[in-house]
Parts: structure tokens; C-alpha cells; sequence
């Protein structure tokens, strides 16, 4: 039966109560299909190519060509149909208890013997983190925090341990890219005290390759195992954007202010020994035997005394958590300024523009 009117009302404002946020792509599809069931073949001048979000509005509208009215508004309301029972579904799940799984669009949350494992699950993009991953990284952090599993562990599926913040994230705002850019800071905020308050040890299983924040969020961690194959990179100045995750603290803290330039400043990217040397990496593994040893360390582990573990993480942190508290507030305060600059702008352009390979 086809959608009526009124059913495409209804999913308009089905919409506005989604308990998810759906994502820049499904957001950026609801619009386009909203405008053509409205408005028909979108005949509006292209945008700029540096007014991101306007054009990525317009490529979104544009690509739907001279799409029927009446079918628009039926696709409109079936994605927002399958949108409402995904939601629900997922509002469902909560890790926790032994055995029990979580899986969101980008992370899998574990929880086994103790372990809560959190693993950043998008290898087609080398685990790059997308808007929605913070947040439910955030979220798997809150309850992993109050249940009953003792070490949680962070690592990547795939070949690489993360590619850091998905670089589409602000191309593909569907507000402006001043809103795009608030909410950037208000998120990251918000990540990184939630990594700065875990009061249980929390442990990175570094697999292979690591860049940007899944780098500098590791000053964080209580251990970071890293297998050979493992890589540490910061390019924050080729991507014309400064340190996040506390690290233009607890880099130059751990490994002195001359070798913390070379990674922060010049983006000197670090091997897994190298990275150990400087103390970033508690300990490197053949990647042969990596994931035995280091899996059989942490179930050990996990056997320990929970409040004892928990009791001391808290006296090694207690002296330092205001103090990166007021830093990461002052990182992210720098970040929103560097998203809206030109040097980030092209840096970011020039990697969305590049041409694909053969
Ligand atoms: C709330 C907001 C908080 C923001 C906090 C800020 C944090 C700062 C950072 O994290 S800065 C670091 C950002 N990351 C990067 O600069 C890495 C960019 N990626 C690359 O340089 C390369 O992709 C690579 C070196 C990681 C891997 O290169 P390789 O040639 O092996 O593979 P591909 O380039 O073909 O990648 C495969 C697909 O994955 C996509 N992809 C990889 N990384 C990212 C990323 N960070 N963001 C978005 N997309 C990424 C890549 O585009 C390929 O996709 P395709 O197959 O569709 O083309």
C-alpha cells in the first residue's frame, strides 16, 4: 500500500523521536528524500565546494534525479519505519553480565570472564571513529564502569587498531559547519572525561596500526599492550588541528618535551618500539604470538582483587584528574577554533577529495 500523506507526516515526526541518533549518511538520505517528496528534482545552484554541508545537502537531493514524489515520501516512510525498529532494538541491549553481547554500527562490546571488550568494529575504514562510535564508546564506558566485569580492554577488528576520527565527520554535517564544529567539542569533551573518570583499569590491545586520538587517548590507559605490527602516528599538524585526549599533557609528562614534539608538532610516526621506549607502550609482543599472550595476561589479570585494583588506580589518579580535567577543556576549546580554519579545512579536503585508487 502506498504512503499517504499522513503517514509521511507521522514519520516526520517519528523522526524527531529517535532514541539513536541515526548518523550523518541516514540524516543526509531523510533530507534528500524529504525534499523531493515536497519539492520534486531539486533545481537549486549547486554550493560552493568549501560550504561542505550545504553541498553534501545538495549532492544528497541531486542524486535522487527525477525520483517520483509519491515514491520519495514511501521511502521516506520506510526508512524512518527502520529506523524506529532499529532504535528500539539496540535501546534494548546492555552489556554487563558474563557472556552478554553489545553491537552498535561501529563498536562491538564483549563482556567475558571479567573482560568488558570494546572493539572498534569498522575494518572496511580502518576503524576510523565516526560521530556516533564516540558516543557509544561513552556509553559502553558508563556501564562497564558500574557492572560487574573488572579490566575493560579496548582493541580494533581488522588490520588496524584505529585510523583515529573519522575525517568525514565534519564534511558530512547536515547543520552548519560552525554547528558541526560545537558539537565536535561538546562530544570530545564528554569522551574524554569519560576516559579520565574510568575508575577500573582500562587496557589497549594496540593490533596494528593507530593514528590520532586512538593514539593520544592511550596517556589515558592503565596498560597498552602492542604487537610489532603496531604503528603510533599523530598528524595533527598536517591536518592543520592540535593535540586532543590530553596529550599535549601527558605526552611531554611521559616521554619529555622534546620527543612529544616530534610526534604532536612534526607527526613523527612512532614503531611499537619505539613507542615502548618512550613509555607510551607498556610492552611489545611478536604479532605471531600476540593475541595468546597477551589474552592469557589479561584473564589473569581479570582474577585479581577488583576494589584493591580499583582503590589504587584511584590513588595513582587522584592527584592528576583536575588537572587534565582543565586540560582536555582547554583542548577541545583549541580544536573547535583549528576545525574552522582554513588550514584544517583543505587538510580535510584534500583527503575526502582524494582520488580513489585504481
Ligand atoms: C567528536 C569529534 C572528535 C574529534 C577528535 C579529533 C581527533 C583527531 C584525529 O584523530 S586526527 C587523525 C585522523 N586520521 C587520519 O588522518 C587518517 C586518515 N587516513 C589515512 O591516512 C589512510 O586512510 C590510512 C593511512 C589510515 C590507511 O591507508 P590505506 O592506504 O592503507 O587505506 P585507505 O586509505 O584506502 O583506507 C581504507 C578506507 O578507509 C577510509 N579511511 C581510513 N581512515 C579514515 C579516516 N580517518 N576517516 C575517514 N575515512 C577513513 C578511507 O577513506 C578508505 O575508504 P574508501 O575505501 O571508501 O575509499
Amino acid at each position: 500500500m502506498r504512503a499517504t500523506q499522513q503517514d509521511f507526516e507521522n514519520a516526520m515526526n517519528q523522526v524527531k523521536l529517535l532514541k539513536k541518533d541515526p548518523g550523518n549518511e541516514v540524516k543526509l538520505r531523510l533530507y534528500a528524500l524529504y525534499k523531493q517528496a515536497t519539492e520534486g528534482p531539486c533545481t537549486m545552484p549547486k554550493p560552493g565546494v568549501f560550504d561542505f554541508v550545504n553541498k553534501a545537502k545538495w549532492d544528497a537531493w541531486n542524486a535522487l534525479g527525477s525520483l517520483p514524489k509519491e515514491t520519495a515520501r514511501q521511502n521516506y516512510v520506510d526508512l524512518v519505519s527502520s529506523l524506529s525498529s532499529s532504535s528500539e532494538a539496540s535501546s534494548q541491549g546492555k552489556g554487563g553480565a558474563d557472556g552478554k553481547a553489545q553491537e552498535s554500527k561501529g563498536i562491538l562490546v564483549t563482556s567475558e570472564g571479567g573482560i568488558t571488550k570494546i572493539t572498534f568494529n569498522r575494518p572496511s575504514k580502518k576503524n576510523a571513529i565516526t560521530f556516533q562510535m564516540y558516543q557509544d564508546i561513552i556509553l559502553a564506558l558508563k556501564n562497564a564502569s558500574t557492572d560487574d566485569t573488572v579490566i575493560t580492554v579496548f582493541t580494533g577488528a581488522g588490520d588496524y587498531y584505529s585510523s583515529g576520527n573519522d575525517l568525514t565527520n565534519f564534511t558530512s554535517a547536515s547543520g552548519g559547519m560552525e554547528e558541526a564544529a560545537n558539537k565536535g567539542a561538546i562530544v570530545l569533551r564528554e569522551f574524554v572525561n569519560t576516559f579520565i573518570d574510568f575508575p577500573k583499569p582500562l587496557v589497549a590491545v594496540v593490533n596494528g596500526p593507530a593514528v590520532g586520538i586512538s593514539v593520544t587517548l592511550l596517556g589515558l590507559f592503565d596498560a597498552v599492550y602492542a604487537s610489532d605490527r603496531a604503528t603510533f602516528h599523530t598528524p595533527f599538524s598536517h591536518l592543520g588541528q592540535s593535540p586532543e585526549a590530553c596529550s599535549s599533557y601527558t605526552f611531554p609528562k611521559m616521554m619529555g618535551s622534546a620527543k612529544a614534539a616530534e610526534m604532536l608538532l612534526f607527526g613523527k610516526k612512532l614503531t611499537a618500539r619505539e613507542a615502548w621506549a618512550q613509555g607510551l607502550v607498556t610492552e611489545v609482543f611478536p604479532e605471531s604470538t600476540f593475541e595468546t599472550e597477551v589474552w592469557t595476561r589479561l584473564k589473569t589479570y581479570a582474577k585479581l582483587p577488583p576494589n584493591s585494583m580499583r582503590i589504587s588506580k584511584e590513588l595513582i589518579r587522584k592527584n592528576e584528574k583536575e588537572k587534565l580535567h582543565a586540560v582536555n577543556e582547554e583542548e577541545c576549546t583549541t580544536l573547535r577554533a583549528r576545525w574552522l580554519s582554513e588550514e584544517c579545512i583543505n587538510a580535510i579536503m584534500s583527503f575526502v577529495t582524494r582520488k580513489p585508487k585504481l
